[in-house]
């Protein structure tokens, strides 16, 4: 299932105070944005993060991302927003028409917290019922008023919900309602679920957090600075080993780094059998605890019968990307008498920088004999051992 996550971040903050708007304020040594971003670029299950910004804020945003210790696979370029929220949320789904995700979470840059349970279940509610938003029980008792100040009623409080947002649909039913209410001119919708209901859509509301604050007026950021003490956000590296066998059977070549190179033998194997793609795509999913080769890619799938290898450690690299990280450095040792790895191991390396999209100083390829020892000191089969590093965001909520 493909999620996106639209960040809207064109307000002024008016009411917040002076200064620069408020989502670029700094709560410990992070700008708000920052904070809110990085706990969707972080979820595994957010596929592509777009954020929503005024023209005016072009430097502020810049800044704020460069905060963000490594730059996310998953970020794409911020476009701008309108006069309203509304407008600011329907520019964010049409620069999303050409992803086409199934399901958009709608959140505000200015809610900073809004922590991964509360994303898991805006996630799985939005795909059960197709228009969610999350909601809090509200404590006060609330009065209805007219314009005097004078009660008119109280509605029963049990019926009644506070609502947040990350707000979560199916994207074309939300797509669509936009259009329709720009359409017929209406664009003070101060929700997304106000705005589905107008559109006629059925409307669910899963369960909010209490912590998932909104930054309104100046004494929330007390309250906001408070939280993001114990709150901290961090890129941590990940290690990861992987090791990979294949027999040598009749042929006349082995794929190795993911170039052919002549040899005597061929290799006995489902896919290509080559065993140094095979061993760094297992120290990748090592580092991201995620399997191994055969969990994502399952030799009884005729599918992958002959697959070309690169194709596997690609994937690998996407799930690193998927969950906002980044792989960092990949190195590889081959173990066998022959062939030789010297003549093809710049080839190799840029092969491997090329499917991973690493620089080639972050790729090293190294070989030995086993000094005849063991199946490959005899020449009956080829093996090679891998290590991965990556790093993930950690948020510490
Ligand atoms: N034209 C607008 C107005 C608001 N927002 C965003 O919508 C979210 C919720 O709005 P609000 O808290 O009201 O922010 P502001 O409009 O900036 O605040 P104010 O009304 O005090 O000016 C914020 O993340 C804000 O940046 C937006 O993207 N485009
Ligand atoms: C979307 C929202 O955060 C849900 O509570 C809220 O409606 C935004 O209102 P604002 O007046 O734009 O802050």
């Amino acid at each position: 299932m493909s999620v996106a996550a639209l960040i809207v971040a064109a307000g002024r903050g008016s009411r917040a105070g002076e200064g620069i708007p408020k989502q670029y304020r700094l709560l410990g040594e992070m700008p708000v944005l920052a904070r809110t971003l990085s706990t969707f670029l972080a979820h595994p299950g957010i596929n592509h993060t777009v954020v929503v910004i005024h023209p005016d804020d072009r430097a502020l945003y810049e800044g704020a991302i460069a905060v963000l210790p490594v730059p996310s696979a998953t970020l794409l370029p911020c476009v701008h927003g309108g006069a309203t929220r509304q407008d600011s949320v329907r520019s964010g789904l049409e620069a999303l028409t050409g992803l086409n995700p199934e399901l958009v979470l709608v959140h505000d840059a200015a809610r900073p917290f809004p922590g991964p349970d509360l994303i898991d279940r805006a996630i799985g509610a939005s795909g059960r019922w197709g228009a969610a938003v999350p909601g809090t029980v509200v404590t006060d008792t609330i009065k209805v008023i007219g314009e005097r100040s004078e009660v008119i009623s109280t509605p029963d409080r049990s019926t009644l919900r506070a609502v947040q947002t990350p707000q979560a649909f199916r994207f074309p039913l939300l797509l669509d309602a936009h259009r329709r209410a720009a359409a017929a001119g209406l664009h003070a919708f101060t929700d997304d679920g106000a705005l589905a209901e107008w559109a006629g859509l059925p409307v669910h509301v899963f369960e909010g957090a209490a912590g998932n604050i909104k930054l309104t007026h100046p004494a929330d950021f007390q309250e906001a600075d408070r939280r993001s003490k114990g709150n901290t956000m961090a890129y941590l590296t990940r290690l990861g080993t992987g090791f990979d066998v294949h027999a040598f059977g009749a042929g006349d070549h082995v794929w190795l780094g993911g170039i052919k190179v002549p040899h005597d033998r061929g290799v006995l194997a489902h896919s290509d059998g080559d065993v140094i793609l095979h061993a760094l795509t297992d120290a990748i999913l090592g580092a991201l605890a995620d399997g191994d080769i055969g969990t994502h890619f399952p030799p009884s799938d005729p599918q992958w019968r002959g697959a070309s290898s690169d194709r596997f450690l690609a994937h690998a690299v996407e799930r690193v990307a998927k969950r906002g990280g980044i792989v960092d450095h990949l190195d590889a040792t081959l173990l066998c008498e022959k062939p030789r790895l010297g003549p093809h191991r710049e080839a190799m390396r840029q092969r491997i920088a090329g499917i991973t999209g690493l620089r080639l100083d972050q790729v090293s390829l190294k070989a030995t004999t086993t000094e005849k020892l063991g199946f490959t000191g005899r020449s009956e089969g080829i093996a090679a051992q891998a290590a991965a590093t990556i790093r993930l965001p950690e948020v510490n909520a």
